[in-house]
């Protein structure tokens, strides 16, 4: 074992986050230490964003994602928010630039405390998503479920923001549906060969939506950044809303995400620390430092 290392617990806007520092150190956080975390309801958490030293020039550090069922994921735009607030806090710096497993990624906390993750491009084609089969147009794929002739959610639109997604649209009344029925049956869908995070999207205006998401590997979250990254995309795409949208989450709090020109997608919204601690990477066995807040 190569010792403990330093957490952060955090969230944004609700989505549980443990913020890991395993810079200096060559051995990554496992998925039975993931899961041992994530069985504690002190530790309970959506992801584990681990900071890591860079491994490209140009770039601060490598963040590696992992959901809790100790899987990896290639994305995390509430994590990459805490993940910035934390350095942020730790080193005076405003900018970042980060590697992950989906890519190169810049980040910028603001004067008002709230923070902006350049999420990258979107990718609609099939087999980037991926897709178990061709769909030639993926704002709108064959997929259902419920009862055939009166499915209860159907046509979902697919879209990958380094990870993938499926957004189900509904007229109304976003609450009223069975996603903890429906989300694990739709997130290992065949048509999903490396599953996906489903998201039911109630559009209100072109410059705002509800979404609720079921995610890839963590089950109902109060919000999640990529799917509303996922979502903007793919309403924009089907003329329901325009390219810069608030998004109404679970939790209560409000995520904006604006689609650029140049076509990148940014995440802005806010990070909040909750405790630190430092926790055996290999086992999950962690305390809480003395003077973190209860
Ligand atoms: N909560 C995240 C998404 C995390 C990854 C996802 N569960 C996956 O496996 O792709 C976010 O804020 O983007």
């Amino acid at each position: 074992m190569a010792g403990t290392a330093p957490f952060a617990k955090m969230n944004g806007i609700g989505n549980e986050i443990i913020v890991a520092d395993m810079r200096g150190r060559a051995d990554q956080v496992t998925a039975a230490a993931a899961l041992a975390l994530n069985a504690d309801a002190a530790t309970r958490f959506d992801q584990i964003m681990a900071i890591h030293d860079a491994k490209t020039p140009g770039t601060a550090y490598y963040v590696d994602i992992l959901n809790s069922d100790g899987t990896s994921a290639q994305a995390c735009g509430n994590g990459m928010r805490c993940v910035v607030q934390a350095l942020a806090a730790e080193t005076g710096q405003k900018t970042f630039t980060f590697e992950t497993r989906a890519g190169i990624l810049n980040a910028r906390e603001h004067a008002d405390g709230t923070i902006s993750v350049d999420m990258g491009m979107p990718r609609f084609g099939w087999q980037e998503i991926p897709l178990a089969e061709e769909f030639r147009d993926t704002r709108m794929i064959e997929l259902q479920i419920g009862p055939i002739d009166a499915p209860v959610l159907h046509s979902p639109s697919a879209v990958s923001m380094g990870n993938p997604h499926a957004i189900f649209w509904v007229d109304h009344d976003v609450w009223s549906y069975e996603l903890d029925r429906f989300g694990p049956l739709l997130e290992n869908h065949p048509i999903f060969p490396e599953r996906a995070n489903i998201t039911i999207a109630q559009v209100t205006s072109p410059e705002s939506m509800i979404i609720r998401t079921w995610e890839r590997g963590a089950g109902l979250t109060k919000a999640c950044g990529s799917a509303a990254c996922a979502a903007v995309v793919a309403a924009a795409r089907t003329r329901r809303t325009g390219r810069s949208v608030s998004l109404l989450t679970p939790g209560g709090g409000t995520l904006h995400v604006e689609w650029r020109d140049d076509d990148h997608v940014i995440l802005t919204g806010a990070a909040e620390w909750e405790f630190s601690g430092s926790f055996d990477p290999s086992t999950g066995t962690w305390a809480r430092d003395t003077e973190s807040a209860a």
